[in-house]
């Protein structure tokens, strides 16, 4: 593998099982983040040892960078219309297979682009298996006009769902606020738990400066959690709780 670094195993299994899906002539969307980008090279070499002809979207401006330089086609969503399938990373998995993303900043497009697909596939390390999400800080990309008034709005939704006085925190970067692929800002929720993240994620898209939030409910199809030793699981929404429940042990 011509990877710079080794790559971690749990991420390499997964990346390997999930490019394992790809048919020739599919039209993808490449996820972002440290997981998206191992199963991107993994792609670029199957591409390259079969000649596979694909056509794929990226959902952030370093996946286009990553995956244009390993010579995959990349195109952007509107050129290419409509994808087959969708593989990303993700930092929470429920046993719904609902999830947490945007730990990296790009969940605004992860979304648009995992929902112009057929099939989203998750992949991921066992750590992001949880039975509740919210322990990750929950993603908020809001633009940046009337910043202030949106977070004012944004803590007044949560109180409204008994999740009063969570942190709300403007994400930085280098000593300033972090800047989307789209130049809006993010707010990450430090809510701990998340009782009924429905109701929360209605709340959030109900504020006029929230762009997207990062829970992702009903979006993705399969999720594929490698493991150290370089074997996967696969969850499904249809066997969800008892596929967790069996593994649970192995996995955590
Ligand atoms: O949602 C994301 C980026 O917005 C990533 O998929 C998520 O943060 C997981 O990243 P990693 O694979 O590096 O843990």
């Amino acid at each position: 593998m011509s990877m710079s670094s080794q790559p971690d195993p749990a991420k390499l299994a997964a990346s390997r099982a999930a490019v394992a899906l790809v048919r020739d002539g599919m039209r993808l969307g490449l996820g972002t983040g440290s997981t998206a980008s191992i199963m991107v090279e993994v792609l670029a070499e199957r591409v390259k040892a079969e000649g596979l002809a694909l056509r794929c979207a990226a959902t952030s401006k370093a996946t286009a960078e990553l995956a244009g330089r390993l010579g995959l086609r990349v195109e952007s969503l509107d050129e290419i219309g409509w994808l087959d399938l969708t593989i990303d990373g993700a930092d929470e998995v429920d046993p719904d297979l609902n999830l947490i993303k945007g730990g990296g900043g790009a969940h605004l497009r992860e979304k648009v682009v995992a929902q112009a697909s057929d099939r989203m596939v998750v992949i991921a390390d066992p750590g992001k298996v949880v039975d509740r999400l919210g322990a990750f800080h929950l993603p908020v990309e809001v633009i940046p006009f009337g910043l202030e008034a949106t977070k004012v709005l944004v803590g007044r939704a949560l109180e409204r769902l008994e999740l009063s006085g969570r942190p709300i925190l403007l994400r930085q970067r280098d000593g300033r606020p972090f800047v989307t692929d789209e130049g809006n800002h993010i707010l990450d929720l430090a809510l701990e738990a998340i009782p009924d993240a429905p109701a929360l994620a209605r709340a959030l898209s109900a504020i006029p400066g929230v762009v997207e939030h990062g829970l992702f409910l009903g979006i993705c199809d399969l999720a594929i959690i490698g493991r150290p030793d370089g074997s996967v699981v696969e969850l499904t929404r249809e066997d969800e709780g008892d596929a967790l429940a069996d593994e649970e042990g192995a996995l955590l």
